[in-house]
């Protein structure tokens, strides 16, 4: 019988990995970007353009989904995958954090977190339980345990209250998840900036035992200079035999520098979202299509980029669909934005295996300072 899940190391280059994660949907090569589908779609893109961008696994949300069209419905019509017409892996956050920056009039207990709705303002309850229920009604292959990740700045007290409160949830967490062959169950470690709370949480995550491991509480507002700080040392006190997912991140330079600290997988909403406000990545740095001088630009956005909005399209049409706020505008920014972070992907990849990531690393940075973009 083929192993349902398990993460595959196929070499190391410093503390950058690459490998794949086997799972019964498909394969997910190491490291890894997932595209973020909150509300069962990735916005501006239909699955089939998503895939083609090179995505092995897509993100979804708890929070969005249990309030419209709800874990049950989604259910009764044979499981997210089906509804959203994407068969390969789905990775699905645990709600915790969503109700924290969208819901309103919320209730924090031990028990878990009451809240009114962001859309109608019905009342709802999540709990390690709960979310463990939704997230199988979806039939999502990784699961996020219930967490609670604190704002920053905060004091330290609060930081190793709300950790605290993370881990007791993630052990009721595993406890209800219950044994899901071909499903994954992930901790996620808490702790803020501290290393001696990143080093309690991991400890309590790996008595528990997870099938992998996300650094949460980061890309909070910290910025790069402290995320990097504690990328330095916490994804090492997680199982290196195991995926380190770090969640909600980020601008490229950010997922260089965390693939760089040990970092298998990550999140991020901004390719999708700034591609549908008109805001460009490229191997040159950021272009803000809408920028007048871009009218008359017949150039593609990126020379060497192999993505339909740069293979058919000039700079003057997309600053043009922009402008007249037309729906092809954010479906091709989306696309070519996805697109670029897939290439980031795979480019780390290969030169991990390789061994020359330090080099990849600096003609990546070197192109980023010069060009005209
Ligand atoms: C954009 N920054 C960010 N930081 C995060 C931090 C967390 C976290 O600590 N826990 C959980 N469950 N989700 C998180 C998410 C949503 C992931 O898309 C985060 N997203
Ligand atoms: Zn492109």
């Amino acid at each position: 019988m083929a192993t349902l899940f398990n993460f595959e190391m196929k070499a190391t280059d410093g503390k950058a990995r690459t490998g794949v994660i086997q799972t019964p949907r498909g394969e997910i090569r190491t490291p890894a970007f997932m595209p973020v589908g909150t509300a069962a779609t990735v916005k501006a893109m239909m699955p089939e353009s998503v895939r083609a961008t090179g995505a092995d696994i897509l993100l979804g949300n708890t929070y969005h989904l249990m309030l419209r069209p709800t874990a049950e419905r989604i259910d009764r019509l044979g499981g997210l995958h089906k509804f959203m017409n994407w068969e390969r892996p789905i990775l699905t956050d645990s709600g915790g954090f969503q109700v924290m920056s969208l819901a309103g009039l919320r209730k924090l207990t031990e028990k878990g977190v009451t809240f009114k709705s962001h859309i109608d303002g019905s009342r709802h309850e999540l709990t390690p339980e709960r979310s463990m229920e939704i997230q199988r009604l979806l039939g999502s292959d990784i699961v996020m345990c219930f967490d609670e990740c604190p704002a920053l700045p905060a004091d330290r007290d609060r930081i190793a209250e709300s950790m605290r409160l993370s881990m007791r949830w993630a052990e009721r967490s595993r406890e209800a998840f219950g044994d899901r062959p071909g499903h994954a169950l992930f901790g996620i470690q808490q702790g803020g900036l501290e290393r001696d709370f990143r080093e309690e949480s991991a400890e309590a995550l790996k008595a528990i035992g997870f099938d992998g491991y996300a650094v949460g509480g980061l890309a909070v507002g910290e910025g790069q200079e402290a995320m990097f700080g504690c990328l330095d040392f916490a994804p090492d006190m997680l199982p290196e035999d195991k995926p380190r997912y770090l969640m909600g991140v980020g601008k490229p330079d950010d997922i260089v520098g965390a693939v760089a600290r040990g970092i298998d997988m990550m999140d991020c909403v901004l390719p999708s979202r700034s591609g549908r406000t008109g805001q460009a990545f490229t191997r040159y740095g950021v272009v803000n299509i809408k920028n007048a001088r871009h009218q008359d630009d017949p150039r593609p956005l990126d020379e060497q980029c192999s993505c339909p909005a740069c293979s058919n399209y000039s700079r003057a049409y997309l600053h043009h669909v922009f402008r007249s706020n037309e729906m092809i505008s954010g479906m091709l920014l989306t696309w070519h934005n996805l697109h670029y972070f897939q290439e980031i992907m795979g480019g780390m990849r290969e030169a991990i295996a390789a061994g020359t990531f330090e080099a990849w690393q600096k003609d990546f940075h070197d192109t980023r300072a010069q060009g005209d973009i």
